[in-house]
């Protein structure tokens, strides 16, 4: 269905030869904001990893952003990736140059030249994050949350479909990590998909949303929040 950016069907995930998550079927349609839990260990990254075209999908069907896991090329990869944003825990800006550099790093990476086009995106992307002022700083002369939301800008800047977001707020305090809650939701609320694995039962709370959890072998769609064993996701 078109309006999937997600779909992977009786899919069999594996770390080279092991197999870690077993007849996967997970879905999520444009504009969804869904967690993905689970313990340490229990397979997130192994499903981000497959989304992203890192692992191989080698049995089961998938699509993602429209290319078909199991048929895709080699060159197809950076244009399937080029639709997804991504935005880890660790903040992995360039520390030698400034916010606005840091933007205009990546745009350039991929292909844009037109400057006013550029200077207009990179304001725009600015702008959705509430950053817009401080495009001239450094990394280190910005909090964390700040930090956070230029990684976000950033995974925004070639209009992805999809925003994976790996424990985005996994370095910043409760008020910020709700912070930057409001702007992912903010995102699916705009159309994009928002995929995010955290271990942060608090923003779950607060926040609730479809949720995936990867649990022996398996991914299980969890519809009401008392179904999850918050219990279990604490012992992390
Ligand atoms: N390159 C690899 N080769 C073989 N096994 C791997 C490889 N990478 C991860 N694994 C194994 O796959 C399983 C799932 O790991 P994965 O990283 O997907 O878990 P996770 O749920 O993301 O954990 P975390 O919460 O720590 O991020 C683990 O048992 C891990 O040891």
């Amino acid at each position: 269905m078109d309006d999937l950016t997600i779909d992977i069907r009786s899919a069999n995930i594996f770390q080279d030869d092991n197999l870690i998550l077993s007849d996967v079927n997970f879905s999520l349609a444009k504009g969804d904001f869904a967690y993905l839990i689970g313990r340490v260990g229990s397979g997130k990254t192994s499903l981000i990893k497959t989304i992203t075209a890192e692992i191989p999908l080698k049995d089961g069907e998938g699509t993602v952003c429209g290319f078909n896991l199991r048929k895709l090329k080699r060159k197809q990869i950076p244009k399937l990736r080029r639709k997804i944003g991504v935005v880890f825990q660790d903040f992995q800006l360039l520390n030698d140059r400034s916010v606005y550099n840091n933007l205009l790093f990546v745009l350039k990476a991929t292909g844009w030249k037109d400057k006013q086009a550029i200077k207009q995106r990179i304001t725009e992307v600015l702008d959705l994050v509430e950053l817009k002022f401080k495009d001239y700083k450094m990394p280190h002369q910005l909090s964390g949350g700040e930090q956070q939301r230029v990684v976000i800008a950033r995974a925004l800047l070639n209009n992805p479909e999809l925003i994976l977001a790996d424990e985005p707020t996994g370095n910043l305090d409760m008020e910020t990590s709700e912070g930057i809650m409001q702007i992912l939701h903010n995102l699916s609320n705009s159309g994009i998909s928002v995929l995010m694995a955290t271990h942060n039962t608090h923003l779950i709370k607060k926040f609730p949303a479809k949720t995936f959890k990867c649990e022996k072998g398996k991914v299980i769609e969890t519809q009401h929040m008392t179904e999850i064993d918050f219990e279990s996701l604490m012992e992390l």
